[in-house]
């Protein structure tokens, strides 16, 4: 068994769709699952209704999300006839529950109306690409996720129950395999106990697919990207950028976690665990090789280059000149995890530290609050963290030489520098 995974960006409209539904078509003798994003940049957008709605901006929530509504009946309207009056039917039925909790006040906190709304983007996606499938004949069975992937309730950042999930996919899921090589559903997305929509953090559908294809013990995962491949840095903002043709799961993971967009960085360990190769394929050309990710040792590679925009440089010092040791290591971790903040970058001294982190400001504001009560605490916002990996004499002049550095961090394989 495969494990396919179309992001928001492979399934943006109908001549998108139309695509998908080519590449299923020449694979669809072999058993596959199929995950499957929200549309283009439809999570964005109800990122918007939740904040809206949560903020008391019911009427513009409601606008806002009738737009999507559009969106999405178009494209159906569009891509189907025989199948169109069952798809409405089922994203009626989607658009319903929504409007109905836009319709309430919210009592609960932000998070968890965050995902009972933004989890309907891959629903809708899913519907529609599963009846366009029907539409042109290739048999396929379309499963609420929400059934199967169980989660904790940390809303917008779940963590999954493995035990529960892996005993509902052998017993839901691979049933179904004997009445049809397809099964289409959704990433990012997932339920508690008490049936509450979760969802596994921003970018989380390729580790929805990694999941399933640990649990199944996958061939392998294909992700489908508009891109040739992993590359060496993230060609929209180094143009230059080279393709690479093999990586390993250690290197991988390493450039997910300092922060490159192209793979999300909890995918790799169900695969690694597993040995499971993943495959990150050119959607628009399906003919070239795209890059293999496995345990195998990587050749040397060029230059890798991350930069994470919107960084926050965070300067504390202790109040009382005592050094940077287990005790107030101990509170600064005790507020990270508390809030949910993951540093980037740290640096301590004799009786200060210096951490760079995303600016996220309710949580910058919250972090100084509290940690203030420990630490004298300095912010500087608007910087960027640049990482190098496999850095040579070259990049480093290149990407680093000019730039107005506030703090660097290097050894043999990495170099980090935040900068103004
Ligand atoms: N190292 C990289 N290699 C390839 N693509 C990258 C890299 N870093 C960032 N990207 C960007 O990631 C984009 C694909 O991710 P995304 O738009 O999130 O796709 P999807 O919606 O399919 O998940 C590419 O178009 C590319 O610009
Ligand atoms: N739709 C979600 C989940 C996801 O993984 O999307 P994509 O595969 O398009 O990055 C998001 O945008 O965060």
């Amino acid at each position: 068994m495969k494990v396919f995974k179309f992001g928001g960006a492979s399934v943006q409209d109908v001549d998108h769709i139309k695509h998908v539904a080519k590449i299923i078509e020449q694979c669809k003798e072999e058993k596959l699952l199929i995950v499957i994003s929200a549309m283009g940049k439809t999570t964005n957008a109800l990122e918007k209704v939740a904040e809206d709605f949560f903020n008391g901006r019911q009427e513009h929530a409601l606008r806002l999300f009738s737009d999507i509504k559009k969106q999405h009946l178009t494209i159906a309207k569009y891509l189907l006839v025989l199948e169109f009056n069952d798809c409405i039917a089922r994203l009626s039925d989607l658009f319903t529950e929504v409007e109905w909790l836009l319709h309430d006040k919210p009592v609960r906190e932000y998070n968890y109306y965050y995902d009972q709304i933004v989890s309907v983007g891959e629903l809708l996606s899913t519907s529609i690409v599963s009846s366009y499938l029907k539409e042109v004949k290739i048999d396929n069975n379309w499963i609420d996720v929400r059934d199967i992937l169980r989660t904790d309730n940390h809303f917008r950042e779940a963590i999954v129950d493995w035990e529960f999930t892996t005993n509902a996919a052998e017993t839901l899921l691979l049933p179904l395999f004997e009445k049809t090589n397809l099964i289409l559903t959704q990433g990012f997305i997932g339920s508690t106990t008490d049936c509450e929509s979760t969802t596994l953090g921003r970018e989380g559908s390729d580790f929805s697919a990694a999941i399933f294809a640990n649990i199944f013990n996958a061939e392998n995962l294909t992700i489908w990207k508009d891109v040739e491949g992993v590359l060496n840095a993230d060609p929209r903002i180094f143009p230059e950028a080279i393709y690479l043709e093999h990586l390993n799961y250690a290197e991988v993971i390493e450039m997910a976690y300092y922060g490159a967009q192209v793979i999300h960085p909890k995918t790799i360990k169900p695969l690694q665990n597993k040995k499971i190769p993943l495959l990150v394929k050119c959607f628009l050309d399906t003919g070239l090789p795209g890059t293999r990710i496995d345990g195998e040792r990587a050749i040397a590679l060029p230059p890798v280059i991350i930069l994470k925009n919107n960084q926050a440089l965070i300067s504390l010092r202790t109040l009382d000149f005592s050094f940077i040791e287990d005790e107030p290591i101990r509170k600064l971790y005790n507020i990270f995890n508390t809030l949910k903040i993951k540093p980037n970058l740290i640096q301590t001294g004799a009786i200060g530290l210096q951490i760079s982190v995303d600016d996220i400001p309710a949580k910058i504001d919250a972090f100084g609050q509290k940690a203030s009560l420990y630490f004298d605490v300095q912010i500087e916002k608007g910087l960027n963290l640049l990482t190098l990996r496999h850095y040579n004499e070259e990049s480093l002049q290149k990407h680093l030489a000019s730039k107005e550095k506030v703090l660097m961090q290097e050894n043999e394989v990495t170099v980090q520098a935040v900068y103004r």
